[in-house]
């Protein structure tokens, strides 16, 4: 808000790092601001540092498509994004801060057999779990989303439809601002353009500070919630990640008026559209099929995924096209995430959630502050260990996880 006297009021303190702090988040977005929001309002640890090393939201928080869903397969993912979920649906009320949740419904197309047999089979799961979700015919689909092509001469035609009503999106910047406002108000400090350089270990092996940019800091506590450079910052503990890092690219449309009422995503043609607040079709790709930490992917992806938007919505072929951008997303063999302790006491870790975190971003803060006060992890997220890679215990989303991978 700007006031007369104050200028643009500040919505969090920019403070100078303090020599210790009780615990430390590494990473400056959704997961890791709202780790520290929950860290202080539900386990009472306000002696916090979120260090970022750009600016808060900027990575892939502020860069995604907002997509909100949890209509995964496996009764461990369907617990984490239903837990999300839960907290979506109040969360402006909890942070006093608008996310424009917005439950408008997300459509999962069909075009073969194969997705036929892999969206039905999600379906059955999520409703023996208690989730919503619904199969739908092709004319189906089409009532519940007019501007949808069912024509059978499209090259990939629809035969179906997976159809989560509760699903949809929210503004991701307001998420990263209200969680950061609200872990603000609380104390925690926030320390931006400050990069996580190295870490301390002491004789035990155990953490007992972070290198930075703007000097060492002490604790006891690290969590390391860096997305697509989770494996660049845990090198730097001496820790490889069963990560890789890809650009995953986005793009939105000049404004128009209410024209799209859901969203729909379609992993046969790499492709899904929503349309936001300010009126932008907002359209994501697949990911660049390259190991990078580039926040730009290859101009033939979008080109790609705009051929199978204008094949699926005609009527938007004419549409001029603002700006795409990339993030860079830290997908896992499996597709689920990481959320836990690691080999080093004291060193937590959230990362690999790939092309799909933003969804569970309260969810995922919730659990790893927790998992932080209590050096344990809540039962929730206790299945999505790092040690599951050697183990074999995998938690297979590769279909839920859906377009991008
Ligand atoms: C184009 C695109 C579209 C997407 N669409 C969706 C979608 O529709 N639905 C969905 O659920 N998910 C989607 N995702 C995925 C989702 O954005 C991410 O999984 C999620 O936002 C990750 O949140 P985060 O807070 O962990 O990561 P980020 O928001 O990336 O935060 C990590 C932060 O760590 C900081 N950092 C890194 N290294 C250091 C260091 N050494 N020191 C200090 N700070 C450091 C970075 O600067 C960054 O700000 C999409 C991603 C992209 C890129
Ligand atoms: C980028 S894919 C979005 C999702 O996982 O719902």
């Amino acid at each position: 808000a700007f006031n007369a006297h104050q200028g643009w009021e500040r919505q969090w303190r920019t403070p100078e790092p303090k020599a210790a702090y009780d615990a430390v988040i590494v990473g400056g977005g959704g997961h890791g601001l709202a780790t520290a929001y929950y860290l202080a309002k539900e386990h009472g640890i306000t002696n916090i540092a979120v260090i970022e090393k750009g600016w808060l939201g900027g990575g892939n928080t502020g860069r995604n498509t907002t997509i909100i869903r949890s209509n995964y397969l496996y009764e461990e993912s369907e617990a984490i994004y239903e837990h999300a979920m839960k907290l979506w649906a109040g969360l402006s009320q909890e942070l006093n801060y608008n996310v424009m949740y917005s439950q408008r419904g997300v459509l999962m197309l069909a075009h073969n057999s194969h997705d036929v047999q892999s969206f039905k089979r999600h379906v059955y799961a999520n409703r023996l779990a208690g989730i919503d979700n619904e199969w739908l015919t092709p004319d189906e689909a089409k009532e519940f989303c007019p501007p949808l092509n069912i024509s059978p001469d499209l090259r990939y035609p629809i035969v179906g439809a997976a159809l989560q009503r509760r699903g949809g999106v929210a503004r991701h910047d307001a998420v990263a601002w209200g969680f950061a406002r609200g872990a603000d108000a609380m104390g925690v400090d926030i320390l931006q353009n400050c990069e996580v350089t190295g870490f301390r270990r002491d004789a035990g092996g155990a953490i007992e500070g972070v290198e930075t940019s703007k000097g060492y800091i002490a604790t006891r506590r690290v969590g390391v919630v860096a997305a697509g450079h989770t494996s660049v910052v845990m090198a730097r503990a001496g820790l490889r990640m069963p990560l890789e890092s890809f650009p995953l690219q986005a793009l939105v449309s000049e404004p128009v008026k209410p024209v799209f009422p859901c969203v729909v995503m379609s992993n046969a043609v790499h492709a899904y559209i929503s349309q936001s607040d300010k009126g932008e079709l907002v359209i994501g790709a697949g990911t660049d099929q390259y190991i990078s930490y580039s926040q730009q992917g290859g101009l033939h992806v979008p080109i790609h995924t705009l051929d199978a938007i204008c094949e699926l919505f005609p009527q938007f072929s004419r549409m001029r096209m603002l700006r795409s951008w990339g993030g860079i997303v830290d997908v896992t063999p499996d597709r689920s995430p990481i959320i836990g302790k690691t080999p080093i006491p004291g060193l937590y870790v959230n990362c690999g959630w790939g092309t799909g975190g933003f969804k569970a971003t309260p969810g995922s803060g919730n659990v790893f502050a927790w998992t932080i006060a209590k050096g344990e992890p809540h039962p929730i997220n206790a299945p999505f260990t790092l040690d599951r890679f050697r183990t074999g215990r995998l938690i297979d989303e590769a279909a839920a996880a859906a377009v991008a991978h």
